[in-house]
């Protein structure tokens, strides 16, 4: 077995908000089997699939797609906060490859991943995403205009080809999603002020940050009692989405479209935009097998919490 994915969603909210303890204890089991899975699969390589929160990516110049060539943590919500492993020079072949493949990706010598990229290789390595090396790919899940999901799904694709006869083992990860709207400003509901922060808001000061992840925390305890003013998360919605990545039929995701995701399933739903692409690599290496799934609506995390590892057959 060369290829095995791990698609979850990330929460920055794990270590500040308390949702019941078997919900917990349930979402640790969880991350328990993911990391039993890795451990068993070893990978030499991981390409992770990410998107950011305004942390690293702002709207001075928001790419559809980038491959860090280099790339280090921001920190934010106390996330990993250094250089990364990146294989400089893979990333550098891959990146030729997509050109070469009409996939015009962006890349990035000095790229800035926050908690929504580096979050899955945390739980899967105690705490240090450095443990292999990893290259990270952005994918943007915050800012009109979206690409198409069946860009998203041939990024993956192209991707999986490049790594389908490598001697290396290769993990795919997608991290984010499924349905939910945590309150990441939006550029044309934006204040005045938020406007600038979507624009100019790279390196804020510890203060700034501060108020902003404490009111996200502030929104989630507030959501949980029922009082918050977010969209609230889709099941239904989400299971729909899991069935597809259970399906191997990863053409079925080109359906998705992102005024559909806004309107039902919450405006930072766009971030399963990672896991279509790492379900899509995968396919691109051959059939594939979903071997474990877990599924729960978590409000406290402002989630609908989704956990799933795969192997090509
Ligand atoms: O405040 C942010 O930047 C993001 C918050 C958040 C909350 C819940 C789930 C997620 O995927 C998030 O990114
Ligand atoms: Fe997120």
């Amino acid at each position: 077995m060369k290829q095995a994915l791990v698609c979850m969603s990330h929460s920055p909210l794990l270590e500040h908000t308390n949702p019941p303890e078997e919900v917990k204890a349930a979402v640790e089991a969880s991350f328990e089997h993911v990391r039993a899975f890795v451990k068993d699969f070893d990978p030499d390589l991981v390409v992770n699939f990410g998107p950011d929160h305004y942390n690293g990516f702002f709207q001075d110049l928001m790419p559809p797609f980038c491959i860090g060539f280099k790339a280090h943590g921001t920190g934010d919500y106390d996330s990993f906060d250094g250089e990364l492993n990146v294989p400089t020079e893979i990333a550098e072949d891959l990146a030729q490859f997509l050109v070469d493949s009409d996939l015009d990706v962006a890349i990035s010598r000095k790229m800035e991943v926050d908690h929504g990229a580096v979050q899955p290789m945390e739980i899967i390595y105690n705490g240090d995403p450095t443990v292999k090396p990893m290259i990270p790919v952005f994918i943007n899940a915050v800012a009109r205009p979206y690409t198409k999901m069946r860009r998203v799904r041939k990024l993956g694709t192209a991707i999986g080809e490049y790594f389908r006869n490598s001697d290396k083992k290769v993990l795919f990860i997608g991290s984010g999603g499924l349905s939910h709207d945590p309150p990441v400003p939006r550029f044309h509901e934006a204040t005045f002020d938020q406007k600038n922060f979507l624009v100019e808001g790279r390196h804020p000061t510890p203060e700034f940050r501060a108020a902003r992840q404490q009111n996200t925390i502030n929104t989630a305890i507030k959501f949980a009692a029922g009082e918050a003013d977010i969209m609230d998360l889709n099941p239904e919605w989400d299971l729909e989405f899991l069935e597809v990545c259970k399906s191997g039929k990863v053409e079925d995701f080109d359906a998705y479209t992102a005024e559909e995701m806004d309107r039902v399933a919450g405006h930072s739903s766009h971030e399963v935009r990672t896991w279509v692409a790492a379900y899509s690599a995968l396919r691109a290496c051959g059939e594939y097998e979903v071997t474990f799934d877990f599924y729960k609506p978590i409000k406290e995390y402002i989630a609908g919490f989704g956990v799933t590892t795969a192997v090509v057959k």
